[in-house]
């Protein structure tokens, strides 16, 4: 069965010290994973500067690979026209950090959710005013909220876990294949993360959704993962199911990370993890 997105061998370097300069930052060094057909959440886990976000920006397409192959369905991601990008769009849809930033404070929520379902109507005629609002009411119903409790409200008149909840939403209005969630819990409330990490074990289940979740919170990607990918440096170091990758991890960097959780939460037990 073919792949639904593959890495090969990927590495994206940055200039650092502006245009002139020579010196080069390796934010990712020749990474390979994939992803099949089947739906699966995969979570890429590490520290600040690891290269997640990097490798979510190539696998949404905002930055090329310095070298390496990077596919969706067979076909380079890095595409130009703004029909391509478009269909890419309807299949691969990002779910961003900060749901505070993602929305524009001057602007009423629902305004997002209507644009989204007017540029990614399942036919691609103009849908009506009723087409569109039934569009982000289903998607709405998904994430555990309607239409009725968001239209009409400002972001700050939605609670920060509404407002993500939201904008996961707003991923799902195009139908898409996969989601890319880079740190999408780290600006929600502690208590509300895991409510909201296990929607995406539920729309896995109820939508076949892949889901590349990007965290530094070995905690939630324990639980909702079904494999996890641990990077250091720009690399690797670590890959497999996620209850054999934490509750045995090989590699000292993977040890560390674990120790770091068990550590500032004692009352743990170490086969929960985390
Ligand atoms: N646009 C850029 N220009 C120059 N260097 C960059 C750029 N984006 C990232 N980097 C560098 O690449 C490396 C990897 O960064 P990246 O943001 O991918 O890591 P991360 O694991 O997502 O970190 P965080 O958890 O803090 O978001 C870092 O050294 C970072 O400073």
């Amino acid at each position: 069965m073919s792949d639904l997105l593959s890495l090969s061998h990927v590495t994206k370097l940055y200039r650092q010290g502006g245009m002139l300069s020579r010196r080069h930052v390796t934010a990712v060094r020749d990474v390979s994973l994939r992803l099949g057909e089947e739906p699966e959440i995969l979570s890429i886990v590490g520290e600040s500067g690891s290269g997640k976000s990097t490798i979510a920006a190539m696998i949404l397409g905002q930055t090329a690979p310095t070298s390496g192959i990077l596919n969706f369905r067979g076909r380079p991601v890095a595409v130009h026209g703004k029909v391509e990008r478009r269909a890419f769009m309807r299949e691969v849809q990002p779910v961003l950090q900060n749901p505070f930033e993602a929305f524009n404070p001057l602007k009423k929520v629902d305004r997002y959710l209507f644009e989204t379902a007017r540029n990614f109507s399942p036919d691609g005629i103009r849908p009506s005013q009723a087409d569109i609002e039934r569009m982000a009411d289903r998607a709405l119903v998904h994430i555990g909220l309607t239409l009725a409790e968001v239209k009409g409200r400002f972001p700050h008149e939605l609670s920060g876990g509404q407002l993500q909840r939201t904008a996961i939403a707003r991923a799902l209005i195009p139908q898409p294949r996969l989601l890319v969630a880079d740190e999408p819990v780290s600006m929600v409330d502690a208590s509300l993360r895991m409510a909201i990490v296990n929607l995406f074990s539920q729309l896995k289940k109820e939508l076949g959704l892949s889901i590349i979740y990007i965290t530094h919170d070995l905690a939630t990607a324990y639980y909702i993962s079904d494999r996890i990918i641990i990077m250091k440096k720009g690399e690797i170091v670590e890959e497999g199911g996620a209850r054999a990758v934490l509750d045995n991890p090989q590699h000292p960097y993977s040890r560390a990370l674990k120790e770091a959780v068990l550590s500032a939460s004692p009352d743990m037990e170490p086969a929960s993890l985390v």
